[in-house]
């Protein structure tokens, strides 16, 4: 059988190794060289960039965790941000995020999201979706975002919108990212304009290679990338304890059936990923004729968990593509 072409992102996670990207449009191929390309823009504090994170709820700390244990390993990569402001709305919020980030080089704002964006050089857009218009519209930001990049995480916010609310100098880039950038294991999506400059382009990507695989992609798939892989932990996690709960009537303790659940699910995966094996390969090698394997896997056809998987994320699709539109 063929083996499936994947970006190689997992491997570039010990220490910050940078690969170069090939950003045509729909591409998606990295190589083996070391990143080559020397910083010709000037950051505003330091020779490294200074990264904002406006609106740092789950995925903020998730991505923010995974850069900073970057820079722990020693990452030096002079693409790779070194200083971070993030804001959030609530005093609550900034409490807990400056307990969450007691490092010198992070600061916590409640607000004040102009005066980040000012001292920035990228903006990480994380807030909900339907708060973006609300932040990006605020008095000063179109002035602050100027020549500068923005990366927004937000479902079914589009690159014309944001292009509508700022500077046409702004770099605007989308990405999807997922909560398991936290642990560098993440996927994450990106998707620029076509105006943004390289130089940013290959920022974005050593960024969030090293907090697992990266991979550019048409504005187009933005939607189905959200339900696929930007939703799939969730997804994931239905059905892994779904295996846990049928562990547990069989007998295990709850605890031994998740581990067992998630090592499974884990292996199998990485099969895929490691080897470049097709998913129905590596079932037909577990499957013995007349044995247990194809015995629950006719359990599982009877119960249509294909189509409701597949359906599954056509619905999340759906959804993703209507998030942009309703702006608080
Ligand atoms: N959760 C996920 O797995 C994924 C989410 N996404 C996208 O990421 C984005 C964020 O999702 P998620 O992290 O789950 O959401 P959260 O609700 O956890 O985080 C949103 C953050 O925005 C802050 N915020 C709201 N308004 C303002 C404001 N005016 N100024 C500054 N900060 C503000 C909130 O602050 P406060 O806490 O003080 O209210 C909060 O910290 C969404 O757009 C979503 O589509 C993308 C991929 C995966
Ligand atoms: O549920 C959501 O809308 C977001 C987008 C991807 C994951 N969470």
């Amino acid at each position: 059988m063929n083996r499936l072409p994947f970006t190689q992102g997992s491997k570039l996670q010990p220490h910050c190794r940078i690969r170069k990207c090939n950003f045509f449009h729909g591409a998606s191929s990295v190589n083996d060289t070391f990143f080559p390309l020397h910083c010709k823009m000037s950051f505003s504090s330091s020779k490294r960039p200074v990264l904002a994170v406006l609106g740092c709820g789950t995925m903020g700390v998730a991505i923010l965790k995974g850069i900073h244990d970057t820079l722990d390993g020693g990452c030096q990569e002079e693409l790779f941000p070194n200083k971070f402001l993030v804001t959030c709305s609530r005093q609550e919020s900034k409490a807990r995020l400056t307990k969450t980030f007691e490092r010198n080089d992070t600061e916590v704002h409640c607000g004040d999201n102009v005066h980040v964006a000012e001292v920035s050089d990228i903006v990480l857009l994380c807030c909900k979706p339907q708060g973006s218009k609300a932040i990006l519209t605020l008095p000063g930001m179109k002035e602050a975002l100027k020549n500068k990049c923005l990366i927004s995480i937000c479902a079914g916010v589009t690159i014309l919108q944001m292009q509508d609310w700022l500077d046409p100098s702004t770099h605007v880039m989308r990405a999807m990212p997922n909560t398991p950038c936290k642990i560098r294991q993440g996927m994450t999506v990106l998707s620029p304009a076509s105006n943004v400059d390289q130089v940013y382009q290959q920022l974005a990507f050593n960024m969030f290679s090293t907090l697992g695989r990266c991979r550019v992609l048409e504005e187009k798939h933005m939607d189905a990338v959200t339900a696929l892989s930007g939703s799939g932990p969730a997804f994931g996690c239905v059905i892994l304890e779904a295996f846990a709960d049928g562990g547990v009537m069989m007998g295990l303790p709850r605890d031994v059936a998740i581990e067992l659940a998630a090592q499974a699910m884990n292996g199998a995966a990485r099969m895929v990923l490691e080897t470049g094996a097709h998913p129905a390969e590596i079932k037909d090698g577990v499957t013995t004729p007349a044995g247990s394997t194809i015995a629950g896997l006719l359990t599982m056809e009877d119960g249509k968990i294909r189509s409701t998987l597949a359906r599954t994320i056509q619905e999340a699709t759906n959804v993703a593509s209507t998030l942009g539109r309703k702006q608080s």
